[in-house]
């Protein structure tokens, strides 16, 4: 195989067939559930009098609605509640690996399947979620899909899909100190825009990208879809081979030694064929938050609100109506906006780098007066190792809750919720009307590291000047 994009070849490797409608049946090498877009698929296998094909190439978790707080059963919240019951029901009917409260093993969907090694390179992945996109960081092809998808998996292990094309972004070069991996993706969300990735997958290279974690390569990966792109991934390299080698799931052995070059031969050519490339100095990125109401809307923190004249007239409305629900005035810097709570955790900054990063800025300080902070772990894992470090420890000293396991405030489907207007710093993806919780809720996306700073000083805070 030559010419191609690991894409390209991930694909042609899992096509089963192509479809009368001209699409491709994909074959899904792993699929990954949660307790919010599975039951009415399974519901669905029920009616139908279906099986699931392949119980062992899915694997369940619960993250969205558990409480990070106080988890005693039954849930107060009986939706809650039922939603658990309903998931633990399928997954004992039908023979489903159930990743319950408790297990050790529990989180975040995105953060539990790369921890355990379940995420493999030349995969495909899919996930009724949409920040499935975060598996392709191991040169997964993996993306998220819709609940009647969930049932199309459950019951033929494939999926109808239409080819994506392949926008290879490159970013080249060290970032400054206070840059982060998710300054560089709302970085290039600001730049291409949210819909800018519709009909691609991106393939993220270049010098920046290889120099960079597993972990940091899955805050990437992770924020593809707010830029409009299904799925994003990085060719696999060393790094992703060390961050597996010994994880639960991953070959063992001389099965190891095979894996490694298997793995290696899908990697995009030299010579492949892209269907657009942009390249990207990371020199050129600050220390980025969001202002407004899509991912999109940012601006490096030493910078104003734009202008409406700044942007293209397809944006202007969104824009307009981001002044009016972050009640914020063009001109005026984002700097120095007090915030009310600060949130760290999350499928794109709530693994054990993030809370590392973020525990050197808290140590030795402490959370300004009235501003509420907590950390939430990507995953109960997670939550452990940060323990053994004495992570929580410090957040604590410095005022911050510790909380457990789960999706917590990046979307509020459970207790942690925004109230009112207020504005939240927060390190998850997401800064659309109401996502927080509260419909009037106003959130700035940034890296962890920020959060602190922002939680320390009450308000909007650029991260050099805690350096
Ligand atoms: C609940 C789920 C379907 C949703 C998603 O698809 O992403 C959620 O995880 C989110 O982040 O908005
Ligand atoms: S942490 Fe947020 S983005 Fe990630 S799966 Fe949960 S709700 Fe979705």
């Amino acid at each position: 195989m030559s010419n191609g994009t690991l894409f390209d070849k991930v694909w042609d490797l899992h096509r089963v067939g192509t479809l009368p409608s001209g699409q491709t049946q994909l074959f899904i090498g792993l699929h990954l559930i949660h307790e919010v877009t599975s039951p009415q698929a399974f519901a669905m296998l029920r009616e139908r009098n279906l099986k699931v094909l392949y119980p062992s190439r899915t694997v369940a978790t619960v993250d969205h609605i558990v409480p990070t707080d106080n988890q005693a059963r039954p849930f107060v919240d009986i939706l809650a509640e039922e939603m658990m019951q309903a998931l633990e029901k399928s997954c004992k009917d039908y023979g489903i690996r159930f990743y319950n409260i408790g297990s050790g093993d529990q989180g975040i969907v995105h953060a539990i399947a790369p921890e355990q090694g379940l995420t493999q390179p030349g995969m495909t992945i899919a996930c009724g979620d949409s920040h499935t996109s975060t598996h392709g960081a191991f040169g997964a092809i993996a993306f998220g899909i819709g609940t009647s998808q969930v049932r199309d998996v459950l019951a033929s292990q494939t999926l109808a899909l239409s080819k994506l094309k392949v926008r290879r972004i490159e970013v080249n070069g060290q970032l400054r100190p206070g840059v982060y991996a998710k300054d560089v993706i709302l970085h290039i969300i600001r730049k291409l825009g949210v819909k800018g990735g519709v009909g691609y997958a991106y393939e993220f290279a270049g010098t920046t990208l290889e120099a960079m974690s597993m972990e940091e390569r899955m805050t990437i990966c992770n924020m593809s879809i707010e830029g409009g792109a299904r799925c994003g991934y990085v060719n696999p390299d060393r790094v992703t081979f060390d961050y597996l080698k010994g994880r639960d799931f991953a070959p063992k052995g001389e099965n190891w030694d095979k894996a490694v070059s298997w793995w290696e031969s899908l990697h995009s050519d030299a010579d492949a064929v892209y269907d657009d490339v942009v390249i990207f100095d990371a020199g050129e990125i600050s220390p980025t938050v969001t202002w407004g109401i899509t991912p999109g809307q940012g601006i490096a923190v030493d910078e104003t609100i734009p202008s409406l004249e700044s942007f293209d007239l397809g944006d202007r409305d969104v824009a307009t109506e981001a002044y009016r629900y972050m009640e914020f005035s063009p001109g005026t810097p984002i700097k120095g906006t007090k915030v009310d709570v600060c949130f760290i955790g999350s499928c794109t900054n709530g693994r054990l780098s993030d809370l590392r990063e973020a525990a050197k800025f808290a140590q030795g300080r402490h959370v300004a007066n009235g501003v509420k902070a907590f950390v939430v772990p990507a995953s109960e894992r997670i939550k452990k190792e940060a323990e053994a470090e004495g992570l929580d420890k410090i957040f604590q000293e410095a005022g911050f809750e510790w909380r457990e396991a789960g999706c917590s405030m990046c979307l509020a489907m459970n207790p942690d919720k925004l109230q009112g207007n207020q504005i939240s710093a927060s390190s998850s993806n997401r800064n659309f009307k109401g996502r927080q919780g509260s419909s009037t809720g106003r959130t700035l996306l940034m890296s962890p590291a920020m959060v602190v700073a922002a939680a320390v000083k009450g308000e909007v805070t650029d991260i050099r000047e805690l350096l």
